[in-house]
């Protein structure tokens, strides 16, 4: 019934055996064809025992294993979906494993799960086990590149990847080392001739897609991690180059032991030799996993021979996509439906001898004696990653129009849009209403502008959360960095624009109030930068980031006690708690005292004193809290003090 003949096939220059099956049609069918070429030509048993014994020898890197492991994704409308349904397989040091499958098969969710990294929507059950242990994989101990490249645009990839090496290597390696393991990195990935390009994104063009992914495999095998996750590396590479960052990946101090968990598109011949193992998948499901050299005999024992002249991954992945299957009314030509073909495949794998191997060696390393991984990579101290994240940050921010300039440029055209709207106010009765009304525009619709910086903000949120998954830096140094390379900034567009409001409007003179008043603006200023970076690290996108930052800032105007005064308040909600909460008030009360108190003015109410002050006006016009000075400390402390 069953026919195996060998023949022999090449493949840019490669050997390999393939064998053509005629009708096989039940599972015991191709079990039994399956047994027998186990035992025969390549032992896949030997093979993988070979195998094993390089992993078992390779000191103390990282074995994974994975047993019976399922996600699923809450769906609202079918209840929930299976991604990744009962995968069972293992990574070795020294070894690279490839995960291939068509488009939406589960390949990056597979990695995410081996990562720690699957989404809080998402249901895992199923054993991970990292060196025979259920443990978390300690800090600095994996690296991880993903699908898309997170990068600061504005750095050039020489910039990216020495900021990087000095976050990442300890303080004990000297500067010019960790400059030259930087050069050495970028020249490893071919990126040589464009060292000195800026990475570019949404706002001007730099690197192309290929190189960007260079740049963001370079960055995360800068300290050599023993544990390397790779998702799609190759994407947007033309072949050449997908084989040059392979092999450089794949030979990667190999003998340190490095175990490398890949999930790869369409590998050329050459690059899928340097694959030891083989995850296929379909629709979450194992359709092979082994030796990368043995899963070609698997097709071809199967009936599905890889024809000759063709790229054996090529084929595999053509013969398990069903996404573009024809209808089944137009008819198949003869040809079986790919979802027949893909259970024939699953069925025979799960029926195999090499499915037990797999099992056995996954039973095998876990049995091993399981150390406890330990934070192996020694970073750069604390202080150090404050001091380059705020060195890079800076420069970002100079370097990025749309983080500070663009912003400065609007301000300098509002303030003198108010300086001319409110020039020269005098000390008229008016003058009260048209003081306080440019106040309020100050300290609620200049600040209210940060929120032009969000995309920036975004870019950067991704590129932290990027850099803190993988253990470059904490949260603590990130927030230092930023919050210190800002400082200048948005002194600069506090201290410009506010003085020009300030001169040309003529407020009240004196150095001292207008040091307060910039104080404030810059205070506010620096409150709804951190606001909006709250914002920037809870909504997924920019848009939802904006729209949410501009509705919050929205209520906290409204319920600053100005557009309605604090005793006209509504009591539940906007007086309690909105009214405190809304930095606006502090600011608004703060500014007034600042511009009224001292100052007198004429009485145009009939039936009034002919002057009143500003202490009448802050009390009854402006309702603001009297029993505090404009530096916050209560009137009878004050008093006291100057008794
Ligand atoms: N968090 C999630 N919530 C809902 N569905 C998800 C989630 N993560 C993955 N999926 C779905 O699971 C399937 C597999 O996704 P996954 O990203 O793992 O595929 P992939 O093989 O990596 O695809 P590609 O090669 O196109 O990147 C897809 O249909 C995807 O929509």
């Amino acid at each position: 019934m069953t026919s195996l003949h060998p023949t022999k096939q090449t493949h840019t220059g490669d050997t390999e055996q393939s064998f053509n099956i005629r009708s096989m049609h039940t599972s015991s069918e191709i079990r039994n064809a399956l047994e027998v070429e186990t035992m025969s030509v390549p032992n896949l048993r030997e093979m993988n025992a070979v195998t094993l014994q390089t992993g078992l020898n390779a000191g103390d890197g990282i074995f994974l294993t994975w047993e019976d492991l399922w996600v699923t994704v809450a769906d609202k409308r079918r209840g929930s979906r299976s991604i990744l349904q009962g995968i069972t397989g293992y990574a070795r040091p020294g070894e690279v494993l490839a995960i291939m499958g068509p488009s939406g098969s589960g390949k990056s969710t597979l990695l995410d799960a081996l990562a720690g990294r699957l989404g809080s929507n998402t249901r895992q059950s199923g054993d991970i086990l990292i060196n025979s242990r259920k443990q978390a994989l300690a800090y600095g101990t994996s690296a991880y590149v993903t699908q898309d490249d997170t990068l600061i645009t504005t750095l050039t990839v020489r910039e990216a990847v020495y900021y990087s090496a000095q976050l990442q290597l300890p303080n004990s390696m000297p500067k010019s080392d960790k400059k030259q393991r930087a050069e050495m990195t970028i020249r490893e990935m071919g990126l040589q001739d464009c060292v000195n390009t800026r990475i570019g994104g949404w706002g001007a063009k730099g690197l192309s897609g290929g190189q960007k992914r260079r740049v963001s495999i370079c960055i995360e095998i800068l300290t050599r991690p023993k544990l390397l996750f790779l998702d799609e590396p190759t994407s947007g590479l033309d072949s050449a180059a997908s084989y040059y960052v392979m092999s450089r990946i794949a030979h990667l101090d190999q003998r340190e032991g490095r175990t490398i968990i890949t999930s790869i598109h369409q590998p050329s011949s050459e690059v899928f030799a340097l694959f030891h193992n083989l995850c296929l998948l379909s629709s979450g499901r194992t359709v092979y996993f082994g030796p990368a050299s043995a899963a070609n005999e698997f097709f071809a024992l199967n009936g599905f021979p890889c024809p000759t002249l063709q790229n054996p991954s090529d084929h595999f992945l053509k013969t398990i996509n069903k996404d573009f299957d024809l209808d089944i009314e137009e008819g198949l030509a003869g040809k079986k439906p790919t979802e027949e073909v893909i259970n024939i495949l699953i069925n025979s794998y799960e029926s195999s001898q090499s499915y037990q191997e797999i099992k056995k060696q996954v039973a095998g390393i876990c049995k091993r004696e399981g150390e406890a991984l330990e934070k192996t990579r020694s970073h750069a101290s604390f202080l150090t990653q404050c001091l380059v994240l705020t060195r890079r940050s800076s420069v970002n921010m100079y370097r990025d129009l749309g983080y500070y300039w663009l912003r400065l440029a609007i301000y300098v055209t509002l303030a003198l849009g108010l300086g001319t709207i409110f020039y020269d106010l005098g000390s008229s009765y008016g003058s009260i209403q048209a003081r306080g009304s440019l106040i309020i525009f100050v300290a609620s619709f200049l600040t209210f502008m940060a929120i032009g910086g969000f995309p920036s903000f975004v870019e950067d949120m991704k590129v932290y959360e990027r850099e803190r998954l993988n253990g470059h830096y904490g949260t603590t140094a990130f927030v230092i960095g930023n919050t210190l390379s800002s400082f200048p900034y948005l002194l600069l567009i506090s201290l410009v624009p506010g003085a020009i409001a300030y001169y040309l409007a003529g407020l009240q003179r004196g150095f001292d109030h207008f040091c307060y008043f910039a104080l404030v603006l810059f205070a506010c200023m620096m409150l709804v930068e951190s606001l909006m970076m709250i914002v920037a690290s809870i909504v997924p996108n920019f848009l939802m980031g904006i729209i949410t930052g501009a509705g919050l800032q929205g209520l906290m105007i409204l319920g600053g006690g100005f557009f309605r005064l604090p005793n006209d308040l509504p009591k539940p909600f906007w007086r309690y708690p909105v009214y405190y909460i809304a930095f606006h008030k502090y600011a608004y009360q703060g500014m007034y005292k600042n511009e009224f108190e001292g100052l007198t003015f004429p009485n145009n109410q009939a039936g009034g004193p002919a002057t009143i002050d500003g202490e009448y006006i802050l009390r009854e016009i402006m309702q603001a809290e009297l029993g505090y000075s404009k530096f916050g400390e209560t009137k009878q402390a004050a008093n006291f003090v100057r008794v």
